[in-house]
């Protein structure tokens, strides 16, 4: 199972905990989906019946690790704070780090992100930066402490699924031993099994699941996937070919009298 900045953890699905329909629907979308690690805004809109400090306690009853975001920061300085608070409210040094920069992309900003990222880990955060699929800003979050990487594979909330797997196949390459998470734009377990079939070692999403029908069952079915699509990367996939290759190889030439 994937360890993260020393931990080990039992799922490689993690979940965001924001837009369910109840709060006792997200409770049962965290139980079906089996994960360890759910992530969750400090900057959330109170929704969904349960606000503020009420939503938090939910959070901290639902026995999984927790994984505080910057969900809706736009520079260093606002992510820098926000991921303080979350260390206070949740006690603990994880935060998954996001500084926007684009609002209708909701792309990430990378230069406030490894800026961001250096301040926080010199402050002993074990930072997991939401980035793009790019290989130098990965070289750079990891000089500036990044012991994970959270490369997107489309835009938060799209549902458009990986948009670019020649560069999410490049950083698995790259950084063989670097815990990788995909992070955003799934859609579908398909999706998630498709970036688990690259090698990555987990996925995050939030959209997919809690805008399913059936949050609970949907959450199910991407574990499932993501398992395989995990089992089948360890399995050796085999490389599609350009020609047709029998399938039952003959030995010499039947002949028909
Ligand atoms: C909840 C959270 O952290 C999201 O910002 C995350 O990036 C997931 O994205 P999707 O909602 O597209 O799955």
């Amino acid at each position: 199972m994937p360890v993260f900045y020393g931990t080990e953890i039992r799922s490689r699905l993690l979940l965001g905990t924001a837009r369910y329909p109840s709060p006792e629907v997200l409770t049962e979308a965290v139980r079906r989906s089996g994960t360890d690690i759910v992530t969750v805004s400090l900057r959330r809109e109170a929704a969904g019946g349960r606000q503020g400090g009420a939503f938090f306690e939910l959070i901290r009853e639902l026995g999984v690790h927790v994984l505080p975001n910057t969900a809706g920061c736009h520079s260093v300085s606002e992510a820098v704070l926000t991921a303080k608070m979350a260390r206070e409210v949740f006690a603990t040094d994880w935060i998954k780090l996001e500084v926007i920069g684009h609002h209708d992309t909701l792309q990430p900003d990378v230069f406030g992100l490894v800026e961001a990222a250096g301040i926080l880990a010199g402050e002993g955060f074990n930072v997991f930066p939401y980035t793009t699929d790019d290989l130098v800003v990965a070289e750079r979050l990891l000089e500036a402490g990044c012991q994970v990487l959270m490369p997107w594979c489309a835009p938060i909330g799209s549902a458009m699924g990986p948009q670019n797997m020649p560069a999410l196949r490049a950083m698995r390459a790259h950084f063989p031993d670097v815990p990788l998470i995909v992070d955003a734009g799934i859609g579908r377990p398909s999706h998630a099994s498709a970036v688990m079939e690259l090698g990555f070692d987990a996925v995050l999403l939030n959209t997919a699941v809690a805008g399913a029908a059936d949050p609970a069952a949907m959450a199910a079915a991407f574990a499932k996937t993501i398992d395989a699509g995990h089992a089948a990367y360890h399995a050796g996939i085999l490389e599609p070919r350009d020609m047709a290759v029998p399938s039952t190889p003959i030995i010499g030439k039947a002949v028909f009298t």
